[in-house]
């Protein structure tokens, strides 16, 4: 086959906008591959972020433009993960085979952390990356009973360390599967932030380019101390537009800038609530609030997530909505917002080498 000028293609994905994309696929260096093999073109990603919703739309939106320039018969797409690992707040020192920590937290209890940081964790993986869940919420550990693995408990090969439970693809560890329900609650502080720290740091965990820790709600001494010790990227606080948790989110954003610590954004969670009936949304707890919050704030409103009874229930029975029910509507807007974090967390960071040394505490 005579050479073909790749060139027209290259500038057909290079002209590709989406909300992810700070920088066109060309800039990111993320075409690695773009050549012909017996009348099929093949073209082949690779990407410093999870970005499978996007990859779909890329394909849909140039598939038959590249099709119709070069007179080729079909295009082999792909896309791999090369996920970058980024700058830690104050420069802390990496968890061993954890690429990037994400903190989930909120000022204030129940409005939701758990449940968006379990659906955000599935929802990263879903779109391509490799992702473990560390439950932090020493007061009320509930992510055990949100992924269905209540009665798991992790092995301790060496005595020492203990083996993440998997649960859905997720490395995960929670202190609910090391303590009888409740006895954690009798804690105090610096025993509760020990306990976790030591979770951290001696859970065998997998190679993964995103711990996601739900972070005990409150910005006490506990929340402080573990902001502060841990090696977080950035963190994302999780709130209702009602004033009283947007007070609390307040508070959760200044601890964070007090101790150095990226807020990426704000989530809203029951945004609006869905009537089953007849589909209309109203917004019970109020309206706008995460929005001001985040302007004032100079951060980001990441996402609006409704309040569905389904979403509840995907929870109560053990099977996250992003994984009971992967085409609904929740699913596509946890991706939406694990998309937006992923890639605010890439191009608002500083790509660094991975650290693989271990930490002590
Ligand atoms: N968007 C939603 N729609 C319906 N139910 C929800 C939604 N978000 C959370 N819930 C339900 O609200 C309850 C509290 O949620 P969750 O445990 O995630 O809150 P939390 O902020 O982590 O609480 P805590 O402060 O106790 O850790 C759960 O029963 C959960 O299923």
């Amino acid at each position: 086959m005579s050479v073909i000028d790749i060139s027209p293609i290259k500038s057909i994905l290079s002209e590709f906008t989406h909300p992810t994309l700070a920088k066109n696929l060309l800039e990111l260096n993320a075409i690695k591959k773009c050549s012909w093999e017996e009348n099929e073109l093949i073209i082949k990603l690779v990407m410093p972020f999870p970005w499978q919703t996007a990859f779909d739309v890329l394909q849909q939106e140039t598939t038959d433009k590249i099709l119709k320039q070069t007179h080729a018969k079909a295009i082999r797409w792909s896309i791999n993960y090369d996920i970058a690992t980024l700058k830690r707040a104050n420069e802390q020192q990496a968890i061993k085979n954890v690429k990037n920590i994400i903190a989930i937290s909120s000022g204030k209890g129940g409005v939701g952390k758990s449940s968006t940081a379990v659906n955000l964790a599935l929802a990263l993986q879903q779109e391509g990356a490799k992702v473990g869940l560390l439950d932090a919420d020493i007061y009320g550990p509930s992510i055990p009973t949100m992924l269905g693995t209540v009665d798991q408990h992790p092995l301790t090969p060496d005595n020492q360390h203990m083996t993440p439970i998997m649960a859905y693809g997720l490395a995960t560890n929670s202190i609910g599967y090391l303590v009888e329900q409740g006895n954690a609650m009798v804690w105090r502080g610096p025993m509760a932030s020990k306990a976790l720290l030591q979770m951290l740091n001696d859970t065998l965990w997998p190679e993964l380019d995103y711990l996601v820790i739900d972070m005990p709600p409150g910005t006490g001494d506990i929340q402080l101390t573990l902001a502060q010790s841990i090696p977080v990227t950035a963190s994302v606080i999780v709130t209702t537009p009602q004033d009283i948790a947007l007070i609390d989110a307040q508070k959760g954003i200044a601890m964070f800038n007090k101790v150095n610590i990226p807020t990426l954004g704000i989530i809203e969670n029951m945004s609006y609530h869905i009537c089953e009936n007849c589909g209309h949304h109203e917004t019970i707890f109020g309206e706008n609030g995460a929005q001001e919050l985040a302007q004032q704030y100079h951060t980001s409103l990441l996402g609006q997530i409704p309040l569905h009874r389904s979403l509840r229930q995907d929870l109560d029975q053990g099977q996250p909505t992003v994984i009971k029910q992967p085409d609904s509507e929740f699913a596509n807007l946890y991706r939406q917002v694990a998309d937006r974090i992923a890639s605010a967390l890439y191009f608002q960071g500083k790509v660094i080498l991975p650290d693989i040394s271990i930490r002590t505490i």
